[in-house]
């Protein structure tokens, strides 16, 4: 495909997601239809919707509309690409732009659009975020690092980055997460390749890392990931010492694939039905559902579809969530309560609300992550039964 064909198929795309499809299906459909667009073709392609959901505000000012066409010309105008070199209207091409498209300059936009914010939640993000919330943005309106944990349980994070490295990717260890290392080339290669195959690594947001090494795991922990999803946190933790594992999801199709990543990381991984039936457990994670502010740049529609009605109704399931894990916990273990949200309506203030209605918890520990270079949007606090604990 040309480049002016890429993106007459990133407009068509773009379209179909404002009009309301979800971003990755539709680029399934179109990829399925799409039979001579080789894998060069749709990675570009997915490049250019995403990187135009994400900054999907401030490029249809600059571009002129807020359609997939507006979005496009927009990216370009930002990027310093005359958009007329790329729509021709020659073969596949998109229609050279009109006198009428010329849209406006970002530094006239309001603070809302600038950010790449819905208005609601400009006044939110403002109080949560402080000085802070301008890069947040920025970091929102980015592509966001691929990052992989070195499965201790396995391997040294050294020996797994050098047997990456033999198979052409290279990472970079974070400096203060010492199991995430980050993929700076060969991304693509990952999942084919036999470091992971082996279970050596696993993709994790180096943020997400970096909360489960702060649980409080001893060996021979009983250990309920009572939101395991695909089993991400599951299988960091029963990385860092022999624990007996439980998984349980309210969609239990959702922890399909965690008995074969659990097999490929060596660790075996009940999964649970019923959690309540193999209680109590020295540590409970509640990895909620939530708005994902935190990671927003990795399914950007999630940002423009989140409406203040959805928050509540997020917020009424985590208060539900937590009240039905917190039985679940030993007289004395740890209750953690985490989401890849920076609101502190899904975080800090339903501690604070849990605390109201169980009195007799108390918080050990608190971590909070900023989207950056490095990693997502993340919120976890540890929570201790008051009293004598460990
Ligand atoms: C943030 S995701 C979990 C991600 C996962 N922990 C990981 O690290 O890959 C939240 C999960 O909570 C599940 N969930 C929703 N309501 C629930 C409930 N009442 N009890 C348990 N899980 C629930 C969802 O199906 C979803 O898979």
């Amino acid at each position: 495909m040309t480049p002016g064909a890429r993106l007459a198929a990133a407009a068509q795309i773009l379209d179909e997601v404002l009009a309301g499809s979800p971003a990755e299906r539709t680029l399934t459909n179109w990829a399925r239809g799409a039979r001579y667009a080789g894998s060069k073709d749709r990675a570009a392609v997915r490049d250019l919707v995403y990187d135009a959901l994400r900054r999907r505000r401030s490029l249809a000012w600059v571009g002129g509309a807020g359609t997939g066409r507006g979005l496009l010309l927009g990216l370009l105008r930002l990027a310093g690409t005359d958009p007329a070199s790329l729509m021709t209207g020659e073969g596949h091409a998109l229609p050279p732009p009109t006198p009428e498209e010329t849209g406006r300059a970002l530094s006239d936009a309001p603070e809302a659009v600038r950010l790449d914010l819905p208005d609601w939640l400009l006044p939110r993000f403002q109080a949560a975020l402080g000085d802070g919330l301008e890069p947040a943005c920025a970091a929102l309106a980015a592509r966001g690092p691929v990052t992989l944990r070195a499965n201790l349980a396995r391997t040294t994070r050294d020996e797994a980055q050098a047997r990456l490295l033999a198979e052409g990717i290279e990472t970079h260890p974070d400096p203060e997460v010492p199991t995430a290392l980050r993929v700076t080339a060969g991304a693509t290669r990952v999942a084919q390749s036999r470091a992971y195959a082996e279970g050596l690594v696993e993709l994790q947001d180096a943020s997400s890392q970096a909360a489960v090494l702060r649980l409080p795991l001893r060996d021979g922990d009983r250990v309920l990931d009572h939101c395991a999803g695909g089993g991400g946190k599951t299988l960091a933790m029963g990385a860092l010492k022999r624990l007996t594992l439980a998984a349980h999801d309210a969609d239990a199709r959702r922890m399909a694939d965690l008995p074969a990543r659990a097999d490929r990381a060596g660790l075996k991984v009940d999964l649970a039905a019923d959690p309540a039936r193999a209680a109590p457990y020295d540590l409970v994670l509640v990895d909620a559902p939530c708005s994902g502010s935190g990671t927003w740049r990795r399914g950007p529609d999630a940002k423009w579809r989140l409406s203040p009605d959805d928050l509540d109704r997020l917020c009424a399931l985590q208060d539900r969530i937590l009240d039905e894990a917190a039985p679940l916990v030993a007289p004395t273990g740890h209750l953690a309560y985490a989401t890849c949200s920076i609101l502190p309506e899904e975080g800090d203030d339903r501690v604070a609300a849990f605390l109201a209605r169980h009195p007799g918890w108390t918080p050990v520990d608190r971590f909070v992550a900023r989207p950056d270079d490095r990693g997502d949007g993340f919120f976890q606090i540890i929570l201790r039964r008051a009293g004598p604990g460990r």
